[in-house]
């Protein structure tokens, strides 16, 4: 009815037809770009539709500001702003403490959207974000902030809270010279508020402490205060309390802003110099790169150079986010905005790159690490012909996630694929569900591995592996121990927040992780802070879940990379039916060894469904076999209990029979389901 609804009143307005089914997908599959999102929702309000259905509302949702935006996105003129009117700055704090809500009550009151209930994280745009209530992607926005009869404007960057996404906020405080720290009131100091802290603190930048869900019954303001004291030394007056919900203290910070954070250091007089600190895919438009002028001016239809690559380009588009794009013709020093100039991927526009006018030269700025993967799985298409469409998609989605890596991987069984590196698990599920709903796409994921390294000896190994130290990206090629002289594996510090009374579980989950304690301070009457350095190996999986359970959900826990140590390893090879399966090789410490073989072999035995014939499974570390599983044979006539009939039920009941077939792999002669590669690593 609803969609019957939708389309006969689409059909009058415009001339598609669609047989699509289900709302969402035909809305979503009308409607990519942002721009057409904005016809669908006047189009959802005439027809009366708006808030229907869920989907529908969720779509609504993310619609809505770009409506309120529409009315006011011509003529602004960024020549009025200048460089002493600028502030650039970005919001950090923990997961969930309130970044994205205290972001939307800073659009409204900077009239950037208009006041809505609806109003609901609205610079967190990608559905998975919706879905998941998370923020994954930092994005900017240009506010414009009346502040004693002058106007400011204030470049905004909303960034991801989850350690898995830190890397978009570390580029985002490149572009910024201050940041609003929040604290939520209830849950105060936790551990991505200290690692997001020193980030900010070794980036020098202006810190604005600040208190957020002061509005909660349970808000603990004193705790709060005298953690923050006790941690970074701030006093307790600097700390602005405010209610991103309701928006009690919102205007204060905002003044705040303006007066504590300083302008950007920029030089208009200088030739341009632009860092582009985010990049992003358009369909229509192609590569789109957010760019921190830092010097001088750029305009549409300039010449513009990489001072990377060298290539030049000519500017066909640039603009400010207000929250959408909105063409401004030029920009000046100081200012934040984006700029489409023909780049078509991820090595055109790569992050941290400096642009620049052609045929200037002009010093390199500083650009960014590289994100160093913490985990890495092979990616394959489900379906080999979709190999060029899966390449293109990951082509376009690596230019909206530069934190991806990307290897060209073969395997037996799954054909040609990649191996990608991720920042973490969450990193990878989440890639792989962008994949899967912006593009379409249909993959299958192996289990995920850490980074493991072998020192190899004798010059013919030496040669062979390209020098001394060889960094293992996929199991299956661990150099085999009489040519290694000893294999590194990769280790974290870990920082855990946590009530003091779950200090001994703490400490046991840390030692069966062979975990070893460097530090432990109260940081108010309560609660520790507890430092560990840990194998990475030991926490991707499920260390955290396995932490929230044993503290009742009250810890909290960061991390950052702490080098390689020397470590034990050993390959364990999975075999069905005695057939190796490269794909389910894993690599893990000696002592380890038999127990997660046996966990990977019960698993897979609950995973594989019976087939007609008896598989055995085994682990084995060498030629010694150290774990088995056995699925007894089956035999599944699906049309045994279809006697006589019509023909068309017995067609019906092979078409499902065929369909289930598809959700598997052959491995063999053994049908594997898609997902049973990710299932072997939970516990
Ligand atoms: N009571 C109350 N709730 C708030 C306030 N600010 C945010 N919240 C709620 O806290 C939850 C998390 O808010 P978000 O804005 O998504 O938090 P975030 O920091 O952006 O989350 P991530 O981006 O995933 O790290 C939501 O349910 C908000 O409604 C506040 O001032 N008071």
């Amino acid at each position: 009815m609803l969609m019957r609804k939708i389309k006969n009143n689409y059909l009058v307005q415009t001339s598609f037809v669609s047989k699509d089914s289900a709302p969402l997908t035909w809305l979503k599959r009308k409607f990519r770009s942002q721009a057409s999102k904005l016809t669908a929702f006047k189009f959802l309000e005439n027809v009366g539709l708006e808030g229907t259905n869920t989907h529908v509302k969720r779509f609504v949702q993310t619609s809505t500001v770009l409506r309120a935006n529409n009315v006011k996105k011509e003529n602004i003129d960024l020549q009025r702003f200048p460089v002493e009117n600028i502030r650039n700055f970005s919001i950090i704090a923990h997961v969930d403490h309130g970044k994205s809500t205290l972001a939307d009550r800073l659009l409204e009151i900077t009239n950037t959207i208009s006041k809505n209930v609806r109003n609901l994280q609205v610079l967190d745009r990608l559905q998975v974000e919706r879905e998941r209530g998370i923020t994954v992607k930092a994005q900017t926005a240009s506010l414009f902030y009346n502040y004693n009869d002058e106007v400011y404007l204030l470049n905004l960057v909303d960034t991801p809270g989850h350690v898995d996404f830190n890397y978009e906020v570390s580029r985002s405080l490149s572009a910024c010279q201050g940041v609003i720290l929040l604290v939520d009131a209830n849950q105060g100091v936790q551990a991505q508020t200290v690692a997001n802290f020193y980030l900010a603190f070794e980036s020098n930048l202006t810190i604005l402490p600040v208190m957020n869900k002061i509005d909660l019954k349970v808000a603990k303001p004193d705790v709060v205060l005298k953690q923050l004291k006790n941690i970074f030394d701030i006093k307790p007056e600097d700390v602005l309390k405010v209610s991103a919900k309701n928006g009690t203290g919102v205007e204060e910070l905002l003044r705040a802003v303006v007066e504590k954070i300083p302008p950007p250091p920029a030089d208009l007089a200088k030739p341009f110099r632009g860092l582009m600190f985010d990049s992003w895919y358009d369909q229509y438009k192609g590569a789109v790169a957010n760019v921190a002028i830092c010097d001088g001016v750029v305009r549409k239809g300039d010449k513009i150079q990489s001072c990377n690559t060298k290539k030049t380009y000519e500017v066909q588009e640039l603009g400010i986010m207000h929250p959408t794009e909105v063409p401004t013709g030029v920009l000046f020093a100081g200012q934040v905005g984006y700029i489409i100039a023909n780049m078509k991927n991820v090595n055109e526009a790569q992050v941290g790159d400096t642009l620049c006018h052609d045929g200037t030269s002009v010093e390199p700025l500083p650009g960014f690490k590289p994100a160093r993967a913490m985990v890495f799985a092979g990616v394959y298409p489900s379906d080999h012909t979709e190999f060029s469409a899966l390449r293109n998609a990951l082509n376009r989605l690596t230019l909206n996630d530069s934190s991806v890596s990307v290897h060209v991987d073969h395997s037996p069984a799954l054909g040609q694929g990649w191996r990608l590196g991720f920042l973490g698990l969450l990193h990878m599920d989440v890639f792989n569900q962008r994949l899967e709903q912006e593009y379409d796409a249909s993959v299958i994921v192996t289990a995920p591995n850490v980074p493991y390294k072998a020192r190899v000896f004798g010059a013919k190994n030496l040669k062979k592996y390209g020098g001394e130290e060889v960094t293992i990206l996929n199991p299956c090629h661990l150099p085999d121990p009489h040519v290694v002289k000893e294999y590194l594996e990769p280790m974290v510090i870990g920082t855990i927040l946590f009530p003091d009374q779950y200090l001994s579980s703490v400490m046991n989950l840390c030692m069966e992780r062979r975990g070893e304690q460097v530090d432990q301070v109260y940081i108010d009457d309560t609660r520790l802070m507890f430092k560990v350095i840990l194998p990475l190996s030991e926490i991707v999986v499920d260390f955290f879940d396995d932490l929230k359970s044993i503290t009742s959900g009250f810890a909290s826990f960061d991390y950052e990379d702490h080098g390689y140590q020397v470590a034990d390893l050993v390959k364990v090879n999975i075999l069905l039916n005695s057939r190796d399966v490269e794909e389910l090789t894993l690599i893990c410490h000696r002592a380890r060894a038999r127990v997660t073989s046996k966990q990977v072999c019960s698993k897979l035995k609950e995973t594989i469904p019976r087939q007609l014939f008896k598989i055995s499974i085994q682990a084995a570390v060498g030629s010694k076999f150290i774990a088995r599983e056995d699925i007894p044979a089956l035999k599944k006539d699906v049309l045994a209990k279809c006697y006589g009939g019509d023909i068309s039920r017995k067609m019906k009941l092979l078409k499902r029979q065929a369909e289930g077939k598809k959700r598997m792999r052959k491995i063999g002669n053994i049908d594997v389901p898609k997902d049973a590669f990710i299932k072997v690593l939970k516990r």
